[in-house]
């Protein structure tokens, strides 16, 4: 399975899309065959192809696919880890950042698996709270560390763009397993995701 990026298009669902995006463009008053636009519906049919395209892919076997046997048990963090996602209420982007940090128990995974399994749950229609909850159950199923930390600080245009319009308002989720509900394993998270070296 290609979990890692969109090989083809579906030709179906282009087409569909491309229907009713054109419609779209004409019901919003514009004229969707003005030399400008005459491509805007195939565009856009094949841009949110790719921002879903989490829903084809396995986190799972992702982590799974880079799960190695080691000895390390201090807590790993991949922090800053940017993303993209859409708000399942408006489907407008929201973005910003992830920090994800797990505890080995035996396994660690590929860091790069863990900010491909950010990008999994982000291209999908979210809303933060589950994406945060997602990536943490994702990676306690499949290494079984000892706990598992996710932060994430976003912004949402569906509330700066239009509604209530604040520019500047960022939502923090946070989701813990296993030794990340004890107070000092989460405040020294917390204290390496906020530090900067260098
Ligand atoms: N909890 C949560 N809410 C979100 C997220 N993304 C967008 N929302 C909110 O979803 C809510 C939908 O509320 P509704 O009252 O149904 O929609 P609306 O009339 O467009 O609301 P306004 O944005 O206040 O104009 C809004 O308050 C959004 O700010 C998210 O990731 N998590
Ligand atoms: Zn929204």
């Amino acid at each position: 399975m290609a979990y890692n990026k969109i090989e083809s298009y579906d030709e179906h669902v282009t087409a569909s899309l491309m229907q009713h995006y054109r419609e779209s463009i004409a019901l919003l008053g514009e004229d969707p065959d003005r030399e400008g636009l005459v491509k805007t519906p195939e565009r856009m049919a094949k841009a949110m192809q790719v921002l879903t395209q989490g829903y084809q892919q396995d986190a799972r076997a992702i982590l799974n696919s880079a799960k190695f046997t080691e000895a390390y048990s201090e807590m790993v963090i991949v922090k800053d880890i940017e993303l993209y996602s859409m708000c399942e209420h408006h489907m407008l982007p929201f973005f910003g950042k992830a920090h994800v940090a797990y505890i080995p128990n035996g396994y660690i995974t590929g860091l790069s698996k863990i900010a491909r399994v950010v990008d999994v749950y982000s291209r999908r229609l979210q809303v933060q709270e589950r994406l945060t909850h997602q990536i943490l159950d994702a990676i306690q199923d499949t290494l079984q560390p000892l706990g598992v930390a996710v932060v994430i600080e976003a912004q949402h245009l569906c509330m700066m763009m239009r509604g209530v319009q604040k520019q500047n308002s960022l939502t923090t989720t946070s989701a813990f397993s296993g030794q990340f509900g004890d107070g000092k394993t989460r405040a020294e998270f917390m204290k390496l995701i906020t530090s900067r070296l260098g």
